[in-house]
């Protein structure tokens, strides 16, 4: 393997200038015979086996062509003398890659192996020909060589390897997405049925303020999942997990999915169910979703009607067949405007055979009131994980102080503890009030705040009488609305 493709190609030009000079001397029949002899000879004389990969292949782009030259561009930026760096609008940082007919050595399981840049210039005498000139243009292509001992080696693991290695770094270098199908201009749209924006949100399981050990089972799930590949396979399950998130406005829910989609390094599709008018076009939206991703269907008892399509049919039995015509035509006028979409539409969207045609997916579900859905939507199973985010209770507290005011302990902690234990405070008021409004306000200023408004909210709750249903100020947040922020400043960047 020590040879440079120089010295490999003088070395074939020899035997096939011997070869074809037997040729031309021996009859038909001979050389049939001897047709046979020279594929053994010359493996003999040039063990070695080529695997050209083209850039494009029928026109399209070769994708394991971009995987080998991330890897090789990863490997050899120590070793080849001769790279090319690259950062493209999609990609978080430089990328290095191979520069053109530069070679290297990759060594797996301790085999060595040949990976060149190759490329070959092409006149083009047809489409690019300007003003009776013909454009050269470039064919790239990676060929690989190795000696035919390790042809098994090569198809079983190591292309596998380099595809898969090169297709992990492609995916930690790229900038992440947040895709929806929502009808509106600006947003960019990407050839199927979802428009993009690059996703930008800082939140983190660090920053999420909830109980730890709640926290800590949802991160070891997400591991789990994330290290599941075979095991799903095994199994023969696909592989992806879905996680119902419910609680009151402004407990965390869709900071949790920023959080998710921040660990996993995933993209994330924020599904407007009521913009989706018919199920085919429901599995549409799906099969253009791609790997690695979090699919979100945020607040789903409001999305669609589905627990009141179904009861309506248990309900239907029970009516005066003039009732039903009126509901019917009642119906009908909505149906036209409405969106189609069926509770086993979507069932069929979460763990029907489709949903299978992607691998590692999350389908995340919120909802404030889980009292309302229909049992077989929340099933174990299909819902693997129903995380409750609920109100903030001192553990939580201690995580957005340190977040909002970076405290660790403050006086004021044990009044605000108790306060916290006695009312329901969501997440969400805390950080308003913790949250300095101006350049002086600091740590107690905003803490005196805060045990001002949760008193000042208990006192309000006794006037009205209504102590136990009480229902915190709603404070929406959708998942949307805080990146409309990220949409003028990604424009032109993705
Ligand atoms: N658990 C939390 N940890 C950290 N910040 C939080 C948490 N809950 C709420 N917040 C803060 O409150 C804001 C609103 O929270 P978020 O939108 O995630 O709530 P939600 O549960 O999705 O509410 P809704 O049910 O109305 O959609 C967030 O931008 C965040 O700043
Ligand atoms: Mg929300």
């Amino acid at each position: 393997m020590g040879e440079t493709f120089g010295e490999q190609f003088s070395r074939i030009a020899g035997l096939m200038f011997v070869w074809s000079t037997i040729q031309q001397l021996v009859p038909y029949r001979v050389q049939i015979y001897l047709e046979k002899l020279w594929a053994k000879l010359f493996t003999f004389f040039y063990p070695y086996v080529h695997i050209t990969f083209h850039e494009y292949t029928k026109g399209m782009r070769n994708e394991a062509y971009s995987c080998i030259g991330t890897y090789l561009g990863a490997k050899s930026s120590n070793k080849a003398k001769h790279l090319t760096g690259d950062k493209s609008g999609n990609s978080k940082s430089l990328t290095i890659s191979l520069a053109k007919r530069e070679e290297t050595i990759d060594e797996f399981n301790g085999v060595q192996f040949q990976w060149k840049a190759f490329t070959e210039e092409i006149q083009d005498s047809s489409s690019s020909r300007r003003g009776g000139l013909s454009i050269p243009h470039e064919k790239n292509s990676y060929i690989l060589v190795f000696h035919e001992k390790y042809r098994e080696m090569v198809a079983e693991r190591y292309l596998d390897y380099v595809i898969e290695e090169g297709k992990a770094i492609e995916l930690s270098n790229r900038k992440r997405k947040l895709y929806t199908n929502k009808n509106g201009n600006d947003w960019y749209w990407n050839g199927g049925k979802w428009k993009h924006i690059i996703f930008q949100h800082p939140a983190t399981f660090d920053t999420l303020a909830m109980d730890p050990k709640k926290k800590q089972e949802i991160i070891n799930d997400l591991d789990a999942f994330k290290k599941g590949k075979e095991y799903y396979a095994k199994i023969g399950k696909a592989w992806k997990r879905g996680y119902l998130l419910y609680g009151p406005p402004g407990t965390g829910k869709s900071t949790m999915i920023a959080a998710i989609a921040n660990y996993m390094e995933y993209d994330i599709y924020d599904m407007e169910l009521t913009s989706v008018k018919t199920n085919s076009e429901l599995k549409q939206l799906l099969i253009d979703t791609r790997s690695k991703s979090v699919i979100v269907i945020e607040d789903i008892d409001c999305s669609l009607d589905l627990t009141k399509k179904r009861k309506k049919k248990e309900d239907d039995g029970a009516k005066t067949e003039e009732k039903k015509k009126d509901d019917e035509e009642e119906e009908e006028k909505d149906s036209n405007s409405k969106s189609k979409v069926t509770l086993s539409g979507l069932l069929n969207f979460i763990d029907g055979i489709w949903s299978a045609c992607g691998q590692e997916r999350i389908i995340i579900f919120t909802t404030n009131h889980v009292d309302k859905l229909d049992p077989a939507l929340i099933r174990r199973g299909r819902m693997d994980m129903h995380i409750e985010m609920s109100y903030c209770k001192f553990e939580a507290f201690k995580i957005l102080a340190k977040n909002y005011l970076d405290i660790d302990s403050h006086p004021l902690f044990g009044e605000i503890r108790q306060l916290l234990e006695e009312n329901d405070v969501s997440p969400c008021d805390v950080a308003e009030n913790l949250m300095p409004k101006t350049d002086s306000g600091d740590a107690q200023h905003c803490l005196m705040k805060l045990v001002e408004a949760i008193k000042t909210a208990k006192l309000e709750k006794e006037k009205s009488g209504d102590k136990k249903e009480s229902k915190p100020r709603k404070m929406k947040f959708n998942l949307l609305s805080k990146f409309n922020f990220f949409k003028q400043s990604a424009k032109g960047k993705s």
